[in-house]
């Protein structure tokens, strides 16, 4: 969709910004442009709108070299978001989304409907049309800016660290919103960012930059977390990938095992017999009723009879990642994962190693690095062949998505 094919970029000072870059970008997926400051990001990105200018190679769009668009024309197809915003301040927020249609000739009654509608899209109360921007809060600002940039509906959205400005808690209900937006909408984006975590959990496809222009590796999450091409990209993914790649890998992946799962109705007996040092009481549907530690357990009675410890969370079979079934295990006073289905029924338990056991079995392809071979991968799509992936790592729910007690979400 979008294809740079061996682009340099240098500035009249003689920086190199981008150094013979050759990269494809699905149509309809998100592409984060991730790597640490300086290495050429923003220059990349602003080149697909011809803000920027190659000084070398061929940026084109659709199979069309942009050169042969005009700015203005090609612009119109392309919205734009920067990390403040860049709203007009003497503008409502209303006439703020209505630029774009403005420009493009729509009448100042249609273009105002389409920009309400679009306030609604981003999760804005119709009142705040009529404010101005400096009577919004900086996250209520970001949505108006991705408001506006949607204004003409474009196929592509050209995004500069959109969500940076602002404080963590805003930030990730941006992110979510914003999946949740792709997911509806299906824009060819390409999103801009030095954060990795975000890279992560936004991208369909990442294109990891070094300092000097340079693209280090370009790949989907799972691969770039599985396979780090080189030395320089696994100290940027992290020290901690090998927790975060469990993410991608379905919690219906782990072997569970039920020989510590017993009904409340249960002779005490049972609960000895079963050689474990916790067992998860259950009730006749098999819901997660709590944690008796078998070494205090009365001398006789049922299970109903003992003091039960808290659940702690469950993680769900039909859903979650092993991230999540990791946290459930780490958070429980068994250190077992309680695995349930999508009525809440317990399926099984696992401990921590048993779980590590699931990740290292899920096999995700060797990177592949190759332009031509990048996947299209759209959130909320299937994953491709072979690559597991769960809903926790797109929503970055990971960590503790497993509901308390039932494993209902
Ligand atoms: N207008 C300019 N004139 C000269 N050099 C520039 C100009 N804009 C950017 N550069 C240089 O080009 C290189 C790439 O800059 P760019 O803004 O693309 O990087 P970036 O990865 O987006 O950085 P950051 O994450 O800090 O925003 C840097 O070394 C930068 O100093």
């Amino acid at each position: 969709m979008i294809k740079f094919d061996a682009v340099s970029m240098s500035y009249p000072n003689g920086t190199t910004a981008v150094d013979d870059l050759s990269l494809e970008l699905a149509e309809g997926g998100i592409t984060v442009l991730v790597g640490p400051s300086g290495c050429g990001k923003t220059t990349t990105l602003r080149m697909v709108n011809r803000m920027v200018e190659p000084t070398a190679g061929t940026v084109s769009l659709r199979g069309r070299d942009i050169r042969e668009v005009n700015a203005p024309e090609l612009r119109r197809g392309i919205g734009y978001v920067i990390q403040h915003a860049g709203l007009f301040p003497h503008r409502t927020i209303l006439d703020n989304i209505a630029t774009v249609p403005l420009l493009l000739g729509w009448s100042r009654k249609k273009a105002r409907a389409r920009a309400a509608e679009l306030l609604e899209l981003v999760g804005l109360p119709a009142e705040m049309a009529g404010r101005y921007p400096s009577q919004l809060s900086g996250g209520q600002q970001q949505r108006v800016g991705v408001a506006r940039a949607l204004g003409a509906d474009p196929p592509v959205l050209l995004m500069d660290e959109p969500f940076s400005a602002v404080d963590p808690i805003v930030r990730a209900e941006l992110q979510a919103e914003f999946i949740r937006l792709q997911k509806e909408l299906h824009k060819t984006i390409v999103f801009v960012t030095h954060d990795i975590d975000v890279a992560i959990k936004l991208g369909d496809n990442i294109a990891v930059f070094r300092t000097g222009g340079k693209l280090a590796q370009f790949d989907t999450p799972e691969r770039l977390l599985a396979h780090p091409a080189d030395d320089f990209v696994a100290g940027f993914v992290g020290q901690d990938r090998g927790i975060r790649r469990l993410s991608f890998v379905n919690a219906a992946e782990v072997t569970l095992r039920d020989n510590a799962v017993l009904p409340a109705i249960s002779p005490v007996a049972r609960a000895r017999a079963a050689e474990e040092p916790w067992v998860l009481v259950v009730d006749d549907q098999r819901r997660p009723l709590g944690w008796v530690a078998v070494a205090e357990l009365p001398e006789s009675g049922t299970l109903a009879d003992a003091p039960l410890a808290p659940l702690g969370h469950t993680f769900s079979l039909a859903g979650d990642s092993a991230r999540a079934a990791l946290d459930s295990a780490l958070l429980s006073p068994s250190r077992l994962a309680v695995g349930v289905d999508a009525d809440g029924a317990v399926v099984g338990v696992a401990d921590a190693h048993e779980l590590s056991a699931a990740a290292a079995a899920a096999e995700v392809p060797e990177a592949t690095a190759a332009v031509e071979a990048a996947p299209e991968v759209t959130k909320g799509g299937g994953p491709e062949p072979g690559v597991a992936k769960s809903e926790d790592a797109k929503t970055g729910d990971a960590a503790g998505a497993g509901s308390p007690g039932g494993g209902e979400r």
